[in-house]
């Protein structure tokens, strides 16, 4: 065995060590997930893309994902669910963990899609910040009997922060409605809102139709023909998102090895790009002004090879790089695509009790352990400026949170970059960037 492929196991074990720091939310979804998945006749080449129904409680979500898999049923794209076996998630129940988030997948001629809804509004927002709803477009469901409401706007405030670019409107229980004008009403508060939210509220697809009508095969002109409008405003409206391997290279270095007569060699998992051999990369974070370094060699699966790419667990020789100044956590980048920050506003999930967090909250000033891909720093959260009565306020277990963060060390991160805060061994909050600060 090569010295690069002894390495390349330590690469393994770390990769494992570092998988057991996963954020156990994100675990439990990856299980549970699948087992509602739908290996249907749709084609796998299609492109990907996850969405989601959001909005107030009662306006409709669960019935607009019934109708949505019976229609597409009909054309041979899904499996119809009722909207019973949607809204009860026995499996995520008994778990004890509530994840409370039903996958469904279901395709158009165009692409194939991977849908979340959840039975409650707190779920949407856990599930939105801890990642278990990734959406790249949702659904807003507005109820027209109702309006705009409370969660209408939370959602689309949340489904901002997290990243959420494209938004559909569907304002439904049109058959409900006598005076038509309110429709007129509701679609012009629906804009102004979007638009408030940094959306682009003029030109925002609105579908009025009725979810119950479509599932009941009843009023088809508001019934299953606004289904096929809804989902043709999505497969337009909402951009397939661009694939990792399109994306500049970036990869977070879990171990640094040296060969000797070679030089020093970082691995790890590559997130997203393709590097070809001889490329100028950069290494960046820990503090350290960037390295600038040329990949000479690459080594995937235990063999030399000219790329590599989003996916691959790659060992990277780098040219005129000492082993000491390259540590774990930093990472490897094209030059100028990455900067290292300190200073971030998150918005996290803190874990309970019953999900292995802590016992008892914690205020201003708390001093967890993030971690950031492959880094972990100590780190400093705090109350965000104007917070009244920041000094005594506390959060507790089970809750969500808006708050400031500062790394002792700066490391590579965005918006939307998503981590774990751990604490004595066990992991008490995960979340994502949502905006940064320095
Ligand atoms: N009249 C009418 N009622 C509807 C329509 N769509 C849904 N409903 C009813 O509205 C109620 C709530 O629907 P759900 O689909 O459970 O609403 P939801 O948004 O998923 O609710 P939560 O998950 O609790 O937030 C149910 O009684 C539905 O039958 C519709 O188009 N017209
Ligand atoms: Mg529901």
């Amino acid at each position: 065995m090569s010295t690069f492929s002894r390495a390349f196991l330590r690469t393994s074990r770390a990769a494992f060590r570092y998988q057991r720091g996963v954020n156990p939310v994100q675990q439990a979804w990856a299980q549970n997930g699948s087992l509602r998945s739908y290996a249907t006749a749709f084609s796998r080449d299609k492109p990907h893309v996850n969405i989601g129904t959001i909005g107030h409680v009662d306006h409709g979500k669960t019935t607009l994902t019934a109708a949505i898999t019976k229609r597409q049923a009909e054309k041979g794209y899904a499996k119809f669910l009722e909207y019973g076996s949607i809204d009860k998630a026995p499996e995520e129940r008994k778990r004890g963990i509530t994840i409370s988030t039903a996958h469904i997948e279901y395709a158009t001629d165009n692409r194939h899609y991977s849908h979340v809804d959840c039975p409650g509004h707190a779920d949407y927002i856990k599930n939105m910040i801890t990642g278990a709803a990734n959406m790249d477009g949702a659904i807003i469901v507005v109820a027209a009997s109702d309006g705009q409401m409370p969660q209408t706007r939370e959602h689309l405030l949340l489904a901002r922060q997290v990243g959420v670019k494209k938004i559909v409107v569907f304002v439904n229980k049109v058959d409900a409605i006598e005076d038509k004008e309110m429709l007129e009403l509701v679609e012009m508060e629906m804009r102004e809102l979007l638009t408030t939210y940094g959306f682009e509220g003029d030109d925002t697809p609105i579908i009025m139709g009725s979810a119950l009508c479509a599932l009941e095969n009843r009023e088809n002109d508001i019934g299953v023909a606004k289904i096929d409008e809804l989902l043709e405003a999505v497969d337009t409206w909402i951009p397939t998102p661009a694939r990792d391997t399109e994306k500049p290279f970036l990869m977070a270095v879990e171990d640094v090895f040296s060969i000797a007569g070679r030089g020093t060699v970082c691995s790890g998992r590559v997130e997203r790009g393709i590097l070809k051999k001889d490329t100028e990369v950069e290494l960046v974070g820990k503090g350290v002004a960037p390295i600038k370094t040329k990949v000479t060699d690459i080594e995937t699966f235990k063999k030399s090879c000219t790329e590599s790419r989003a996916g691959d667990n790659s060992g990277l020789l780098l040219r005129g790089v000492k082993r000491e100044d390259v540590r774990r956590g930093m990472v490897v980048a094209i030059p100028g695509t990455v900067k290292a920050h300190k200073k971030f506003m998150v918005s996290m999930y803190v874990l309970s009790k019953e999900e292995g967090g802590r016992h008892t909250g914690f205020g201003d000033n708390y001093k967890p352990q993030m971690f950031i891909r492959t880094a972990d720093e100590s780190t400093h959260l705090t109350w965000p400026e104007g917070t009244e009565g920041a000094a005594d306020k506390m959060v507790m277990p089970g809750d969500n949170v808006e708050m400031v963060c500062e790394l002792h060390q700066p490391h590579v991160l965005e918006s939307g970059q998503r981590f774990n805060m751990r604490e004595g061994g066990r992991t008490v909050a995960t979340g994502l960037v949502t905006q940064i600060l320095e």
